[in-house]
């Protein structure tokens, strides 16, 4: 743990942690491509493989945080609060988002500042990640790594946070997708058919 979050609440809200800042961006490579959507939409496990077949680096937020940080997220969420994960969330999102050729699978509460709406709708393509609220609970009820899903009812929870979320996903969004019913290796087919019409029809 090498920014001593646990050990010492009082230093933890050194928001640059002490790990390593992203390599410069790459020459070339093409816009960034950026998953949004809620929890178990799948922008971790399907931004790994879409990054494979585009063959371009994948960086998941919450994973690169976690590694900067050296804690999960969840023990950033139980020391700092939402608020303090949020803070760091953005941090890295500016980071990121400026770094050329990759995919970036952003958490599933990245969209609700304003400020990071503008960078991932100002630096590259923003793919929403899309399921029902059922589907979404089905993947994620039996997670123990999602705090904000760590309630009694967590299945409202779900709902709730799709409510107040859906119209800043569709603001974001250049495409949307819908992940509910398709198995991971045809959602990612099925993306890279539709990334390159989109990057045909520009
Ligand atoms: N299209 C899909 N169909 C079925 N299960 C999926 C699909 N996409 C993701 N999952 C599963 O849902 C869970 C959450 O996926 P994850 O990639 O962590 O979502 P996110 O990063 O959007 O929260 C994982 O167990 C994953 O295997
Ligand atoms: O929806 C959210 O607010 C969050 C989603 C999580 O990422 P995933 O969407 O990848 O699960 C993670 O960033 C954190 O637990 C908060
Ligand atoms: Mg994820």
């Amino acid at each position: 743990m090498n920014d001593s979050l646990r050990a010492n609440p009082a230093v933890a809200v050194d928001v640059s942690c002490h790990g390593q800042a992203p390599d410069a961006p790459a020459a070339g490579g093409g816009r960034p491509i950026f998953l949004v959507g809620m929890m178990g939409a799948g922008k971790t496990t399907i931004g790994r493989h879409l990054a494979k077949a585009l063959n371009r680096e994948f960086v998941d937020l919450d994973l690169a945080l976690e590694s900067r940080c050296g804690v999960p997220v969840a023990v950033i969420f139980e020391i700092e609060g939402e608020e303090g994960f949020r803070r760091r969330e953005s941090q890295l999102l500016d980071q990121y988002s400026q770094q050329q050729g990759i995919v970036l699978a952003t958490g599933g509460g990245a969209v609700l500042a304003e400020q990071n709406r503008g960078m991932l709708k100002e630096r590259g393509v923003v793919v929403y990640l899309r399921a029902t609220s059922e589907e979404l609970y089905q993947r994620v009820a039996r997670d123990r790594q999602r705090p904000l899903l760590q309630t009694d009812d967590p299945r409202a929870r779900v709902a709730q946070l799709l409510a107040q979320r859906e119209p800043l996903y569709e603001e974001v969004a250049t495409l949307a997708f819908d992940t509910g019913s398709t198995p991971i290796s045809q959602a990612v087919q099925d993306l890279v058919a539709l990334l390159e019409q989109h990057e045909h029809a520009r």
